[in-house]
């Protein structure tokens, strides 16, 4: 085994369709290398004292999470980012926001450009100069302890500002990874802004195959994405920065990377507060209407039919943005039917162990044997946690939906283990 790679076994409860004996629980193990340690087994230990005796009960059985939620705000260089963060330190959605600025330099100019615009004197606004993603990520974790335990009190959000140039995952690792951060905060979401004039040439830049693009990178990991800077104001007047065919493009770009995340067109940034706050992008209970929704809601994509017919708009997309980036992508599957648990078990055990680097997100909600209720997962990399769902309606279509976003995904094989575990 690796060094620092532990093996984990992570008990994933599920409901028997009739609970009659003490066996109310079957147990669906996932094996995963875990890059980020223990939390996964915390998760799912604390998740199985609830023991739920109806399958209604299921879906609510997850303990409350009193974690303090933390939002992190990326994009690329000038992309818009402390613009988004003054618009939501000066809204009114009823929170103390604190916010984690990483201002990559030694002169640090966005927290004053936050401070100056906020409105609400609590806000708490830390300061790290350097880089988040690389050699100061231990700062990250003393900023997240320090407000959690000396300042826990005055702020109930926290909004950490990453540096345009930031790599998004060893910051959402950070959550994972660290025992007493993911004790007392949790991740709510990735917002990535993006700058429509601009983003399709950085998207586009080809990179040297061991070095990351970091605007690539920071839609893949997105559970929202704004598509900023679309228009620009002059006197008044509001100027086109890209017509409409760019836009279409940009967006069929953004969702070919990653078509889990919701998006949405802003001028400076303007967006409601629940599109950014309170995302529960990590939150098991959130993710069967997430997932549902994710086909549904956003704003450029059609909706779904339950045959998957939108997934395949996508995938005449897919095959002709793979000519100018084959690297990170996304791959839906949409399908009826119900899956053999052991085989899911075993397909998603040898997914995360042979692909965990490169598996960035992953979300699902399926239909399993025996189960009256969905099944539900997600992951990021090798950490896989997952719950009972919400039961099938008696008339109701057993629709599996499964994300998964990463870098060099085999569609072919993943479509094809699928099809192999359905019964
Ligand atoms: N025209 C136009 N300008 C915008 C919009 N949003 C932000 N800007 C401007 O773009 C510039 C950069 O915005 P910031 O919010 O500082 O971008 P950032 O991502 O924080 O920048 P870095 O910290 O350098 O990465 C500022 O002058 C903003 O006023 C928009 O929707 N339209």
């Amino acid at each position: 085994m690796e060094e620092g790679l532990l093996l984990l076994r992570i008990e994933l409860l599920l409901l028997d369709s009739a609970p009659t004996t003490s066996e109310h629980f079957r147990g669906l193990q996932f094996f995963s290398r875990g890059r980020f340690g223990q939390h996964v087994a915390r998760s799912m230990v604390s998740s199985s004292t609830s023991r739920p005796d109806t399958a209604e009960a299921a879906s609510t059985a997850l303990p409350l999470d009193t974690r303090v939620p933390a939002t992190v705000i990326t994009g690329f260089l000038g992309s818009g980012k402390t613009t988004l963060l003054n618009h939501i330190l000066t809204s009114q959605h009823g929170k103390k926001i604190a916010v984690i600025e990483n201002e990559f330099g030694e002169v640090d100019i966005d927290s004053s450009l936050v401070a100056s615009h906020s409105s609400v004197a609590e806000d708490i606004v830390m300061v790290n100069n350097g880089c988040l993603c690389c050699t100061v990520r231990g700062d990250l974790v003393k900023m997240l302890l320090k407000l959690v335990k000396e300042k826990k009190d005055k702020f109930d959000h926290i909004v950490i500002e990453t540096t345009g140039l930031a790599k998004p995952s060893p910051v959402i690792e950070t959550f994972f990874s660290d025992e007493l951060v993911s004790r007392y905060v949790k991740l709510d979401g990735v917002v990535t802004l993006v700058d429509c004039k601009h983003a399709m040439r950085h998207l586009n830049e080809v990179k040297a195959r061991w070095v990351v693009n970091e605007a690539v990178e920071q839609v893949a990991y997105a559970d929202r994405i704004i598509l900023n800077k679309f228009a620009f104001m002059i006197l008044c007047w509001l100027v086109d920065l890209v017509n409409d065919a760019e836009l279409d493009a940009l967006t069929r770009k953004i969702k070919h990377i990653n078509g889990m995340a919701q998006t949405k067109r802003a001028k400076f940034g303007k967006v409601d507060m629940d599109f950014v706050l309170g995302v529960g992008g990590y939150d098991l209970d959130r993710i069967d209407s997430e997932v549902h929704s994710e086909s549904c809601h956003d704003e450029y994509q059609h909706c779904n039919d339950e045959h998957g017919h939108h997934h395949q708009l996508h995938h005449k997309h897919h095959h002709h943005d793979h000519k100018h980036d084959a690297a990170v992508t996304s791959v839906s599957i949409v399908s009826e039917g119900t899956l053999d648990l052991d085989e899911v078990n075993d397909w998603l055990e040898r997914l995360v162990d042979e692909k965990g680097e490169d598996l960035y997100r992953m979300k699902g909600v399926i239909s399993v044997n025996d189960s009256t209720g969905r099944f539900v997962f997600q992951g990021v990399h090798s950490i896989l946690e997952g719950f009972p769902g919400k039961p099938w309606g008696p008339d109701e279509k057993r629709i599996n939906k499964l994300v998964f976003i990463g870098r060099n995904l085999d569609e072919t094989s993943l479509r094809k283990a699928f099809k192999g575990c359905l019964l």
